[in-house]
């Protein structure tokens, strides 16, 4: 089990990067880390890592201390695997030597096996003897996902792990690994920007904002309980809207238009989105976004409904 016990830190002085950050994350649990860019994602991460030297506070994987490099010169923590933006591969080797690198010479056959079995994970069988460098910069993603779990970790971290990866292959590529990873019980902290990653697959969520943790839940609470507008910006257009002199926080699949109501707006723009429209209008001098089944001409009086 991770605990991340009231840690802080900052690159220079007078910048505080993480302020008191704490939480908790059992043995196969995925927890993803959102929030605006900048605000220390990547940075925990290293932290978690023992890449960087705490100001105060104690990370614990189980009964051990994780240290950063001031006490422990081998960077990073030897039971976890940290998969970075820049992904540090072998160019001039292939994807499955990269790949059998970090796994033992002396059993050949199973290394073998592995190194299929993480290829199928990573959807890259078709690549396995092509040499990096001519591989594209989502492609040598998933090497590096590949190579951080060659030797299984038990917790594995992940920043902006499909970033540079096609909306086509992102969503099989994450049912794959996420369930790869649920099976084998290895715990996984994803940074990201994506809310899908967040909501389909984590079990936890934590947001940060102005340097200090916002929200620590399960993302389907977080989600239906955002506690200000930062936050359900993070999943999707969010309505900031004044009713009864009450400001509501409403997505756009919140409002809709019905035949008569006393809350009457007017469309000004249409955004095909393919399988519906956003539409933006204007409601009493504030901007509205909902989701619709068909455009609306400008200037079209409409009545809606706040669900
Ligand atoms: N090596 C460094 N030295 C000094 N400042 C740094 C260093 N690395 C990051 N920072 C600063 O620390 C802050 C947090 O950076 P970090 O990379 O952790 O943010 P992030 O949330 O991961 O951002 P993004 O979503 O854009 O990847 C930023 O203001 C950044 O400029």
């Amino acid at each position: 089990m991770l605990k991340v016990e009231t840690i802080s830190f900052s690159y220079r002085k007078n910048k505080t990067i993480l302020n008191d950050f704490k939480f908790t994350l059992q043995q196969g649990e995925h927890l993803c880390v959102m929030g605006e860019s900048g605000c220390g994602k990547s940075t925990l991460l290293k932290a978690i890592y023992g890449l960087v030297d705490l100001n105060k506070g104690k990370i614990f994987w189980k009964e051990d201390q994780i240290f950063g490099p001031e006490k422990h010169l081998v960077p990073g923590f030897e039971n976890f695997k940290y998969v970075a933006q820049d992904f540090d591969l072998m160019p001039y080797i292939s994807v499955s030597e990269n790949i059998k690198k970090f796994l033992s010479r002396f059993y050949p056959e199973e290394s073998e096996l592995r190194t299929q079995e993480l290829l199928e994970v990573i959807q890259m069988t078709a690549f396995a003897n092509t040499k990096v460098k001519n591989l594209s910069g989502g492609q040598k993603q998933r090497v590096a996902i590949a190579r951080a779990l060659a030797k299984e970790p038990q917790l594995l971290l992940l920043d902006e792990p499909f970033g540079q990866i096609d909306n086509f292959k992102k969503n099989s590529l994450r049912r794959n690994l996420f369930s790869y990873l649920k099976e084998k019980n290895i715990a996984c902290i994803i940074a990201t920007h994506d809310k899908n990653d967040a909501l389909s697959f984590a079990d936890k969520l934590i947001i940060i904002k102005d340097n200090k943790i916002i929200e620590n839940n399960a993302p389907k609470e977080i989600y239906n309980n955002p506690k200000e507008k930062y936050v359900a910006a993070l999943f999707d257009d969010v309505n900031e809207l004044t009713i009864n002199n009450k400001k509501e926080l409403l997505y756009p699949h919140q409002i809709k238009i019905v035949e008569n109501s006393v809350l009457k707006a007017t469309a000004l723009n249409s955004y095909f989105k393919g399988s519906y429209w956003l539409i933006e209008a204007d409601f009493n001098e504030q901007k509205v976004f909902f989701n619709h089944m068909i455009d609306l001409e400008k200037n079209t009086e409409i009545n809606l409904q706040f669900l």
